[in-house]
């Protein structure tokens, strides 16, 4: 980042440039918060629940068969039929469906007969309707599993709150849906999160892969733990699996007060505007459902102490939610000195910006955001892989802010060398079709095992 000029600026963003020290004791904490998630004594009052997937086993590559699974988890919804013929030979189909937003905060039974609509005209449209095929659902909430096709909501998150859900299992709630609709045989077999979803399905190609990782509308990780330490699964001691998949749900982290020391005002505004107050600390200095509305949020504050756009005035950018995370990207994108997408945005906004100034600090507002995400991601895997204590992991990652932001993969890369120890070697892999694919090999996975 160059130098900011404006000290009111300045000011803003001090707080986002977290320095090293702390972020080395984000990572501290983070275990701390990890360790009680897994003890069965502190699993209830734990922050990050890192709950049992009662996964396993990651593929081998000897799967085979016809699988369905169902991908939900934030802004788009999608059925996939995933064919298995030989090693490493997996052909996937699929659709995307429109998820219309009402849905979001409607009744259980309406998101579920949607759901069930989707899957019966994707059954119709490739003549699955009679085949019995066992399907994998990828439901990327919180979850406390009870076993790979049992799962109850813990609580919605991403703006979701869908009434009737919470402490349901969501596999009852889709099976009965797709019995009282009666047009196709489908049978539910395994739960997971898009995180595992993500992890299983670059595992199936690369066979050094144990942390899965998400940074798009949310956040969240899961990584390979010894099974002997997720004391939350009935045979920690006795299963003859040495590993179990552990969905570490790390966007709780802080929400016990433990960020204070790197939360910023601005946070604490985003938070109270957000249907889950108090909830997703660490989630909402992260993710792409917050990145933008940060940057709204400094930008409109910087323009009504007259720092920037000064004489300037938008009643768009009064609205919240105008600032789109993926504008981050697009300005962001422009070489330094050249301000082609940032003119684009400022057009959106109905800003005309005729002072360089101007474009140049929106850009430095955009970086202290990002790169402020990306400084907590990386305390998080790095958290992860001092966990497992190995040497070597490649880690599986998707969602569209690691997609699409030009320097985010770099910046997490960088921040990650900095805070591991010297020798460590890992590999951010981006996962292609990861979660919903990772579902089918879940549900390849059950039926072989049964
Ligand atoms: N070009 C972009 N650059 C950065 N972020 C973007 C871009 N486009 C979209 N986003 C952000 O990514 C989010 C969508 O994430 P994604 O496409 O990974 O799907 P999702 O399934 O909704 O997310 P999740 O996996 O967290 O449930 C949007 O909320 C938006 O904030």
């Amino acid at each position: 980042m160059g130098t900011i000029n404006h000290p009111d600026l300045q000011l803003a963003l001090k707080d986002f440039l977290i320095e090293e020290e702390k972020l080395t004791q984000v990572v501290y904490r983070m275990t701390k918060e990890m360790k009680m998630g897994l003890s069965k004594e502190t699993h209830a009052r734990a922050a990050v629940k890192c709950f049992v997937t009662y996964v396993q086993d990651l593929p081998t590559g000897k799967e085979r068969g016809k699988f369905l699974a169902l991908d939900l988890g934030g802004s788009n919804f999608r059925v996939l039929l995933v064919i298995i013929r030989g090693d490493s030979d997996l052909q996937t189909e699929s659709r995307t469906y429109v998820f219309p937003e009402t849905l979001m905060t409607g009744t259980a039974k309406e998101l579920f007969d949607f759901i069930t609509e989707c899957l019966v005209q994707f059954c119709r449209q490739f003549g699955l309707e009679n085949e019995g095929l066992p399907l994998g659902f990828t439901f990327s909430f919180p979850c406390h599993q009870q076993g790979l096709s049992k799962g109850t909501l813990v609580a919605w998150t991403k703006g979701f709150r869908v009434e009737g859900v919470v402490g349901r299992n969501v596999v009852e709630l889709l099976q009965e849906a797709i019995t009282r609709r009666g047009e196709i045989s489908v049978t539910v077999v395994a739960l997971i999160n898009d995180t595992v979803g993500t992890l299983l399905s670059t595992a199936y190609f690369n066979n050094n892969c144990r942390i899965g990782l998400i940074v798009g509308t949310g956040t969240n990780a899961c990584y390979v733990e010894k099974t002997v330490n997720a004391e939350c699964f009935e045979g920690y001691q006795t299963s003859p699996k040495p590993y179990m998949v552990i969905n570490t749900e790390w966007g709780a982290f802080g929400d016990n007060g433990v960020l204070e020391f790197v939360r910023t005002p601005y946070d604490k505004v985003i938070d109270k505007e957000t249907v889950n107050p108090g909830r997703q600390t660490f989630e909402k200095c992260i993710s792409g459902m917050y990145m933008g509305e940060m940057v709204r949020l400094i930008l409109i504050d910087m323009m009504a102490k007259g720092v920037m756009f000064r004489n300037e005035s938008s009643e768009k950018l009064l609205q919240r939610g105008s600032f789109s995370t993926s504008y981050i990207s697009d300005i962001e994108s422009d070489a330094p000195g050249e301000y082609r997408m940032c003119n684009k945005v400022l057009h959106n906004l109905g800003l005309r910006g005729n002072q360089e100034s101007d474009r140049l600090n929106l850009r430095y507002i955009c970086e202290a955001v990002s790169s402020r995400s990306a400084k907590l991601c990386a305390c998080g895997l790095v958290t992860l892989i001092n966990k497992m204590n190995i040497n070597e992991v490649a880690i599986a990652v998707d969602g569209s802010v690691y997609r699409y932001h030009p320097t985010y993969p770099s910046m997490l890369e960088h921040h990650m060398k900095k805070l591991l120890k010297p020798g460590v070697k890992f590999e951010l892999v981006c996962s292609e079709d990861g979660s919903g694919r990772g579902a089918a090999l879940a549900a390849a996975t059950t039926v072989k095992n049964k």
